[in-house]
């Protein structure tokens, strides 16, 4: 059976994106995605992203394949790509300019702005150990600032659960960090049961950050939607940023603002459409 796809990326963060609105079970396994995803033999991308049916009256369920086949809870860049795509595929039958999309990490809500651009309500963020999930301090505390050694230093850092696990750290310059050397290294620190997604975040002003990224199941990618609402959150834990700012990735700029009155973390950016295809 072929199977249509559309590529889409965010900020360089690129999906395989798959109309799977007929079956309430992705057409393609994760031991495919991992092919179709390979940046020389496949299609290349960071993951797959199934549009499927909704759950509990939400308009569509998204799924999504890192490139390894893991399936993670939630994907920032993912979500605003399957807004852009949805519009695409209801075509001139659209009757709306959001969606709510259930998802392992919760519902969210995808708004299509007049300019192209795709703002995001990605929920509460979760901060409790056992809600990241980590072993670095007791269950029902936060971890904020706390000592973590990995590869031979005492990293300082902050944890924050966006659907999907994010640690935090804030270094000098982030242009200095060998990501390749240590990113594998935290993605599968022991303290950490369900591998972790790492950020590191150079504050810039109190209003812009600069953040690179090594991803769970993916490495290192140009963007991080989830991980730049995390690294926002920390931010302000830490008190080195305001609630909104701009935070600035290798692959574009994202605005992040973590709401005081709703304590909702809002995230605007883009969403391009490259080619559609056949598998
Ligand atoms: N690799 C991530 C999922 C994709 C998140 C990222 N691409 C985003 O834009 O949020 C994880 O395993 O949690």
């Amino acid at each position: 059976m072929a199977i249509k796809f559309t590529k889409y990326h965010g900020l360089g963060n690129d999906f395989i994106l798959i109309d799977n609105r007929s079956s309430s079970l992705p057409v393609v396994t994760p031991e495919q995605a991992i092919k179709l995803c390979d940046r020389h033999f496949g299609i290349g991308a960071d993951g797959v992203i199934f549009a499927l049916p909704g759950e509990n009256g939400t308009d569509y369920t998204m799924r999504i394949f890192n490139s390894d086949g893991s399936e993670p809870e939630m994907c920032g860049n993912g979500i605003r790509c399957l807004a852009g795509f949805l519009a695409d595929l209801e075509g001139e039958s659209r009757n709306q300019d959001s969606y709510r999309i259930h998802t392992l990490g919760g519902v969210m809500t995808p708004q299509l702005l007049a300019d192209g651009q795709v703002k995001v309500d990605m929920g509460l963020p979760r901060l409790l150990a056992s809600e990241i999930p980590t072993t670095l301090t007791p269950n029902e505390e936060k971890v904020i600032s706390q000592p973590l050694e990995v590869a031979g230093e005492t990293w300082h850092v902050t944890c924050v659960n966006m659907g999907n696990p994010h640690c935090i750290t804030f270094v000098e310059d982030v242009a200095a960090i060998e990501l390749e050397t240590i990113g594998p290294k935290f993605e599968h620190h022991p303290a950490f049961p369900q591998r972790i997604n790492t950020e590191f975040i150079q504050v810039v002003r109190r209003d812009y950050l600069k953040m690179r990224v090594w991803e769970r199941g993916a490495g290192i990618t140009l963007a991080c939607g989830t991980g730049a609402c995390a690294s926002l959150v920390a931010g302000v834990l830490t008190g080195k940023c305001d609630r909104a700012a701009t935070v600035e990735l290798p692959g574009g700029p994202l605005q992040i603002e973590w709401s005081e009155i709703d304590q909702r973390v809002y995230m605007t950016g883009p969403a391009e459409r490259v080619f559609t295809g056949k598998l």
